[in-house]
């Protein structure tokens, strides 16, 4: 590990367990809080200056509790980490752009919370283009947007 990480500018991480394996929420989570703790200790010590982007789930939880790991070390920098964070978005347009029938690339659906079932929140009434659902009309995103 070390070996890896000492002189790089930018680490990505993607390591962790997917959520198609079975596993429970709090499985995913301690599995993968553990993996990526491990990683950015030795990236506190072997680069503490490279840009660090982690993509392992649920990052809205893993990126916190790196900067955490790093703030604990003397090394956090807010402009130095992120995580990515929209295949929640991208799914969320594609399911809202089949409702309406219109093309995908005009289609934004802002979400904000988490990555798992409903702390996934997508705010369907700041849509753009702007569009109004009827109840039934907005299950199909709605819930497919939580579960995919
Ligand atoms: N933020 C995003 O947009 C995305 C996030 N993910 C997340 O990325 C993570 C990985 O997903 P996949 O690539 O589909 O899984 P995968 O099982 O195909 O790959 C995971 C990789 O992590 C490695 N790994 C496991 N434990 C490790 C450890 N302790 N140290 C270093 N490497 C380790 C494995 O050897 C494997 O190569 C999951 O948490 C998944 O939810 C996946 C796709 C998109
Ligand atoms: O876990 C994975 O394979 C990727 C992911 O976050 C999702 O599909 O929601």
């Amino acid at each position: 590990l070390k070996d890896a990480l000492i002189g790089m500018d930018l680490v990505i991480i993607p390591a962790g367990v997917p959520h198609k394996h079975g596993l429970t929420k709090d499985d995913l989570f301690n599995i993968n809080v553990g993996i990526v703790k491990t990683l950015c200790e030795a990236i506190a010590k072997c680069c503490p200056k490279a840009i660090v982007n982690v993509l392992s789930n649920p990052v809205n939880s893993t990126v916190l509790i790196t900067a955490e790991v790093f703030k604990r070390v003397g090394t956090y920098d807010p402009k130095r980490l992120l995580g990515v964070t929209m295949l929640d978005v991208v799914r969320a347009n594609m399911f809202v752009a089949e409702v309406l029938g219109v093309d995908l690339r005009y289609v934004d659906v802002p979400i904000i919370g988490g990555h798992v079932g409903i702390t996934i929140l997508p705010l369907l009434s700041q849509i753009k283009p702007p569009c109004s659902f009827t109840l039934k009309r907005s299950e199909y995103p709605s819930s497919t947007i939580l579960t995919s």
